[in-house]
């Protein structure tokens, strides 16, 4: 008998004519739920409602979503494996997810895995709790905080202040969270410390830059701080491990993150409104955008090192603002620090009437670049606002969704091309079948390729005018030229 029948039989026993009644009273009510509902989906509900085996109440949600969940009595036939109940649960909420370069609109998004309220990974029914929250997560994306107007508790592990990592939700869209414990006071004093010791030739303390490494370095005017990376210390090791624990990104990876990058401004500096993402055009030879299976920055975890007297905020323009929410008033005559009408000045404007975040000594914050569905956020503008007065000590890391660009340049096989068109008409050029870029009349088009790969410049007939495969043997810079007809 199996174990299910036999509980049946007990309760029968123990509840005698009661249960025949109430017994009738549910296949009454189930054979009127059969007759209601017909679609395939239904027939899910149906079996659901019908079950006679022991479930779990739970809400089910898209990834990083706090509205719309649904209900559901859950099975444990369900939840055989996390990937099996990520399939199952995509029936009941809409998945939305990666779609390659060429990939229909129509094919259907099922997730691969869920997670539950505190970000756990769901991989069998004992995992789950009566009354969980449940997210699904479709292939190829990342869990992503939902934003639940309260406080959770993070796995209490990760923290060397002794106390729970406490994640709470600032902003929706864009998603922001304070996060308190993620670091202890000493902490912040080391990295202050190794700010001003480290002195390599490119990571020593020094007027921030803006941009990205093929674009070369611009100091940018907009950014007057001054920072240094950290690649090494065991401190900034330990803060990038802790940032992808509190991702819930399963597996630390040196490759999808920046170093941690270290900041100082000093009074009247700042850095104006901004995204941490790269645009989509950054550069050819990588796809930026994760929607369509590329990398990008995903999430900042920004850290407030020192207090700050006066300024220095993190401001998000673009986001509502929370009932209840206020500035202190400003103490500083801010006329007599910046000219009237700098962007300086627009700044400590924006800064004391948008959503901000005040600089604490060993404080956190989270934030979002890209939405949960993997599209870059456009709503994740953010600044550092002028100090006013005082020293704001900070870092940055920055995680990335998947391994991030400029590593693949160390690999062996590496081939930088330069495709030259001297002609007098624009070609296309293809790598393997996906085509790259159109090369204009008397342009050329620069790339990091590999060895072995094929490429393919076409007229606008269609017509092949080169095909190569890349030969590293020919060296590890080639031109390869449209020939003059
Ligand atoms: O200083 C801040 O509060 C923000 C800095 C920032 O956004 C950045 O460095 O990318
Ligand atoms: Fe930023």
């Amino acid at each position: 008998m199996s174990g299910a029948k036999k509980e049946r039989d007990n309760e029968a026993k123990k509840h005698g004519a009661t249960f025949a009644w109430s017994g009738f009273v549910v296949l009454a009510l189930a054979v009127g739920i059969f007759a209601v509902l017909q679609s395939p989906q239904d027939a899910v509900i149906k079996r659901i409602l019908t079950s006679n085996y022991t479930y779990k109440d739970v809400v089910v949600y898209g990834n990083g979503k706090s509205v719309g969940g649904i209900k559901l009595a859950l099975e444990p036939q369900f939840a055989t494996s996390g990937e099996a109940l990520a399939e199952y649960l995509s029936n009941f909420v809409a998945v939305d997810g990666v779609r390659l370069v060429g990939e229909s609109s129509d094919k259907k998004i099922v997730a691969d895995r869920v997670y539950n309220g505190q970000g756990k990974l769901i991989e069998s029914f004992q995992d789950i709790d009566q009354g969980d929250r449940l997210y699904t997560v479709a292939p190829g994306l990342l869990f992503v905080w939902p934003f639940l107007g309260h406080r959770v508790h993070v796995n209490p592990v990760l923290s060397p202040t002794g106390r729970d990592i406490i994640l709470e939700s600032f902003s929706e869209s864009p998603r922001v969270f304070h996060v308190y414990n993620f670091f202890t006071d000493a902490e912040a004093d080391k990295l202050v410390d190794r700010i001003l010791k480290i002195d390599g030739e490119n990571e020593h303390l020094q007027q921030s830059h803006v941009g990205h490494r093929s674009g070369g370095k611009v100091v940018s005017k907009h950014r007057t701080s001054e920072n240094a990376f950290d690649q090494v210390s065991d401190t900034a090791l330990a803060f990038r491990k802790r940032s992808f624990d509190l991702l819930r990104i399963p597996r630390y990876q040196d490759d999808m993150c920046d170093g941690l990058q270290l900041l100082r401004y000093q009074q009247k500096q700042a850095y104006i409104a901004h995204h941490d993402y790269f645009s989509t055009q950054t550069s050819e030879d990588w796809n930026w955008n994760p929607k369509t299976g590329g990398s990008n920055r995903f999430a900042t975890v920004f850290l407030y090192l020192s207090n700050v007297t006066e300024g220095g905020q993190t401001v998000f323009p673009l986001a509502e603002m929370p009932e209840g929410f206020s500035h202190p008033p400003l103490t500083q005559d801010t006329s007599k620090l910046f000219e009237p009408f700098s962007w300086e000045q627009d700044m400590v404007d924006k800064c004391s009437t948008r959503l901000a975040s005040y600089p604490q000594k060993a404080h956190a914050i989270l934030f979002y670049s890209q939405k949960p569905n993997g599209e870059l956020d456009p709503m994740s503008l953010h600044g550092g606002c002028p100090v006013l007065e005082g020293t704001k000590w900070a870092a940055n890391l920055w995680v990335w969704n998947k391994r991030r660009y400029g590593l693949d340049e160390q690999r062996s096989d590496t081939v930088k091309v330069v495709f030259e068109n001297p002609t007098n008409e624009d070609v296309d050029l293809f790598w393997s079948d996906k085509k790259m870029a159109t090369i204009r009349a008397g342009a050329q088009q620069p790339y990091s390729s590999f060895h072995g790969h094929q490429w393919t410049i076409k007229d606008a007939t269609g017509k092949v005018l080169v095909q190569t495969v890349l030969d590293k043997a020919q060296g590890a810079k080639q031109t390869i030229a449209v020939k003059q007809v």
